[in-house]
């Protein structure tokens, strides 16, 4: 793995917690603010999902899955102020955000394979950042990055991230609220009980409760942490 020369500010920032407690809104404006890439991790196995869906692989068969695990061609754009994701050559930005999409990653994301290989693509992307970066996700505190600098942890009620999720959906879909809090719980429920690489602070993550926060707030409170982190180095 190729690792870029880092210049004196950088910084490799790990920020994981479960679905809508802010993380992509947080990453993508401390990266843009700070002059950093930014990596959507869960874009990728949403991309690998996409393809699976699309190649009539059987998502149930956790064996078919990891036997084409290899096959597509995944790649991420890492600037925060357009990020992208390919499969392929094929832009799936808009694809990859499905209900079908959504509804079938937690099973393709629990395949060993699946993760060995979108792991080995997030820290190469991560290796090749000059400046540094924001990765987010669900592990990459615990197992991508180990050794990140900072690691920040994002909660928040069920209520609140459902009431986030309804808002973006508005206009476009009927949003029960109670629909949205438990499609959330189960996704974080799979996500945090596979047996590989599970969703999970790290023990040395700071634990940010986005709440009662706004997203303002939230990203003043990681920027004043990245800040600490570099003016002790
Ligand atoms: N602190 C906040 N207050 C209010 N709304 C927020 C806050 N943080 C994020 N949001 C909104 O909540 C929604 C979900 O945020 P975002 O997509 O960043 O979460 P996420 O953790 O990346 O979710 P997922 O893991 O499912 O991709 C977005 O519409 C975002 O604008
Ligand atoms: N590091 C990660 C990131 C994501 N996942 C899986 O992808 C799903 C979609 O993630 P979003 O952030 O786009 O909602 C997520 O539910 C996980 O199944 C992962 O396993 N590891």
């Amino acid at each position: 793995m190729e690792t870029a020369a880092r210049t004196a500010q950088a910084v490799i920032v790990a920020i994981d917690g479960p679905s809508g407690t802010g993380k992509s809104s947080t990453s993508k404006a401390v990266a843009a603010q700070l002059g950093l890439s930014y990596l959507d991790t869960g874009a990728q196995y949403r991309a690998i999902t996409w393809w699976m869906v699309n190649n009539g692989i059987d998502i149930t068969d956790p064996g078919a899955i990891a036997a084409v695990a290899g096959k597509p061609d995944i790649i991420s754009g890492t600037d925060p102020s357009a990020p992208t994701i390919s499969v392929d050559g094929t832009d799936v930005a808009g694809p990859i955000r499905t209900q079908e999409v959504t509804s079938k990653v937690s099973a393709v994301s629990a395949v060993p394979e699946v993760r060995a290989r979108i792991t080995e693509l997030q820290r190469s992307i991560a290796a090749a950042a000059e400046n540094g970066i924001v990765v987010e996700g669900r592990d990459i505190g615990t197992t991508v990055l180990p050794d990140a600098d900072l690691k920040v942890f994002l909660t928040a009620s069920a209520e609140a991230r459902a009431a986030r999720r309804n808002g973006e959906l508005k206009g476009k879909e009927a949003a029960d609220l109670a629909a949205t809090k438990a499609a959330l719980i189960k996704r974080d429920a799979a996500d945090s009980s596979r047996k590989t690489s599970p969703l999970a602070k790290a023990d040395d993550a700071i634990e940010v409760d986005t709440s009662d926060l706004t997203l303002q707030q939230v990203i003043e409170c990681v920027v004043t942490l990245i800040e600490e982190k570099r003016a002790a180095k």
